[in-house]
């Protein structure tokens, strides 16, 4: 089965709330654990845990893991292995990007079955040209994997960058936002047999879509277009905006938070991902 239609499946069954892993090292204080790769392999591990049954998604922040050097990317490939093994789908938060043949090898290191970092779908950068990432795109397509293209990302830094225009080609004079949702909406309507497709895009939700000229519309066609959803809670977006927010693609957004969920503690965090899954389900589009 096809990315897409996965995350249908896991959306229909426990919801769209996302849990992300992002083992800040306040967190890990506040959590009592040492700011170490010992530490944040812990925290995975009992962010996992928490998550099982209650929600159906987790997204670890790379960054967090990776400052530690070989020693967490060990962490982080135990906590992708429990998190997968208990059934919970793992986007890998990861915005790998460069030219060609350097992002492939990205692709296989987080997405070729078998690997040490196999997840079901991760992040990655199409700001050197949608065409850089097409070696990624077919592994996710011929694999069952999945990939979020940075699109509008949540941060105000990104604003002038992704609503400067597209000098030339078939999107000239769309926003750079725009043109990379349109390109990854074309590859699924390509290449996808599923009502879901296997790319999918990142926007997120303290974002005013209409200043970047994007058609959420789009996003809804079939097959639909997965939007990953990161913004929520400590960025400041609500659940209660997701249809305002989303419009047609709200069904298919992956909704996002991480320290807003975290900051429960280790006795708190089940019950925070519990409400806050049921608070996005009220809120389904
Ligand atoms: O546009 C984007 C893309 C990725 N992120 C990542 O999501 C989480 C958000 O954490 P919160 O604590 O819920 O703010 C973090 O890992 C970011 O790097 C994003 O925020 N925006």
């Amino acid at each position: 089965m096809g990315f897409g239609d996965r995350l249908a499946t896991v959306f229909d069954s426990v919801g769209q709330l996302c849990v992300g892993i992002d083992p800040h090292a306040w967190l890990l204080r506040e959590w009592d654990l040492p700011d170490s790769a010992a530490g944040a392999r812990e925290f995975g591990l009992r962010v996992v845990e928490a998550t099982a049954g209650r929600a159906g998604i987790v997204k670890p922040q790379v960054a967090f893991f990776e400052r530690y050097g070989s020693a967490g990317f060990a962490a982080l490939e135990d906590v992708l292995a429990a998190a997968r093994a208990a059934g919970l789908l793992v986007i890998a938060d990861a915005k790998r990007g460069d030219l060609g043949t350097s992002v492939e090898a990205y692709g296989q290191a987080w997405l070729a079955p078998g690997g040490p970092l196999e997840c079901d779908a991760m992040t990655i950068s199409a700001y050197m040209g949608v065409g850089s990432i097409e070696a990624p795109m077919r592994l996710a397509e011929q694999a069952g994997k999945g990939l979020f293209v940075l699109a509008a990302t949540s941060n105000p830094e990104a604003f002038e960058v992704q609503t400067a225009t597209v000098a030339r080609g078939a999107r000239a004079g769309r926003s750079v936002a725009a043109s990379i949702v349109g390109d990854v909406v074309s590859w699924n309507k390509l290449h996808t047999s599923g009502v879901g497709g296997s790319v999918g895009v990142v926007l997120g939700a303290t974002v005013d879509f209409s200043a970047f000229g994007i058609d959420l519309g789009e996003l809804a066609g079939s097959p639909s277009t997965p939007v990953l959803a990161p913004g929520f809670g400590h960025q400041g977006a609500r659940y209660s905006q997701l249809a305002s927010l989303y419009g047609p693609a709200a069904p298919h957004a992956v909704v996002s938070a991480s320290r807003s969920i975290l900051q429960a503690g280790p006795a708190g965090v089940a019950e925070a991902i519990a409400t806050q899954a049921s608070e996005v389900l009220a809120c389904r589009g």
